[in-house]
């Protein structure tokens, strides 16, 4: 079953509650066979919570603290993700490792964090257009992949996301051979650094997934699901990538 995560970013003032609504009903109405995710602005969580209730679709947060509690002024920690209503989270997006220079040690620190507070994490990962071209996807990708999942990871479930960062926000994918080539480099290197374990977490794809061009992704090998940015932030769009599971 494929595993599809709406990430809204820094997206959604409290009118945009309806559009989880609109969500929720149309898959109570017509179920489908994939997992939802929905990772709203934390503000919103607690209040999606009550909205989605124990339906198809579940929230999660975008980023975590990696120390529980604390003087950490501004930061949300695991436990409080949790406690809002979340059961998933994001970690080590392109957009804060490069926004605010989280390292491979910091997601890692991260993600155990969120173990810690029951969560399933999404772990980020992606290149550059510069290392794109230069040649080195795989090896970056991989090296994140290594370096970013602690061993706590260790038979928890949690998922992966390949985010090529030029991919993000642009309307730009790579070809479904290159998506092909990173996904099975990661699954490699997952399996190398946590062992095969009895569980086999998805490898998301993410950049620019929308309505027209999620079948051909989510048909690629190794591809477990989506994280969709933009293409989620709308019910209807969002509905349709879902079904294109
Ligand atoms: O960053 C992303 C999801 O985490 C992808 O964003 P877009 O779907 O808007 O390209």
């Amino acid at each position: 079953m494929k595993l599809i995560v709406g990430n809204w970013k820094m997206n959604g003032l409290t009118p945009a509650l309806e559009e989880a609504g609109a969500l929720r009903q149309a898959l109570e109405a017509d179920p489908v066979n994939a997992r939802v995710g929905l990772c709203p602005p934390a503000t919103l969580i607690a209040q999606m919570a009550w909205k989605l209730g124990a339906g198809p679709v579940e929230l999660g947060g975008q980023d975590c603290h990696d120390k529980d509690s604390g003087a950490f002024t501004g930061s949300v920690s695991a436990p409080m993700l949790a406690d809002a209503g979340a059961r998933l989270v994001i970690l080590g997006h392109s957009e804060r490792r490069e926004g605010f220079g989280e390292t491979d040690a910091d997601v890692a620190a991260k993600v155990e964090a969120a173990l810690r507070a029951g969560l399933e994490p999404i772990v980020c990962v992606g290149e550059s257009l510069e290392t794109r071209e230069a040649g080195q996807a795989v090896a970056f990708v991989t090296a994140q992949v290594r370096a970013s999942l602690p061993d706590a990871l260790k038979d928890r479930p949690f998922a992966l996301a390949y985010e090529p960062i030029w991919a993000i926000g642009t309307g730009l994918t790579p070809t479904l051979d290159q998506i092909a080539e990173v996904h099975a480099a990661i699954r490699d290197a997952l399996v190398e650094r946590l062992g095969e374990g009895g569980r086999r977490p998805p490898i998301l794809y993410g950049g620019s997934m929308k309505p027209d061009n999620a079948a051909e992704i989510l048909a690629v090998p190794e591809v477990g699901g989506g994280l969709v940015g933009g293409a989620s932030l709308k019910a209807d769009d969002f509905i349709r990538i879902i079904r294109a599971a």
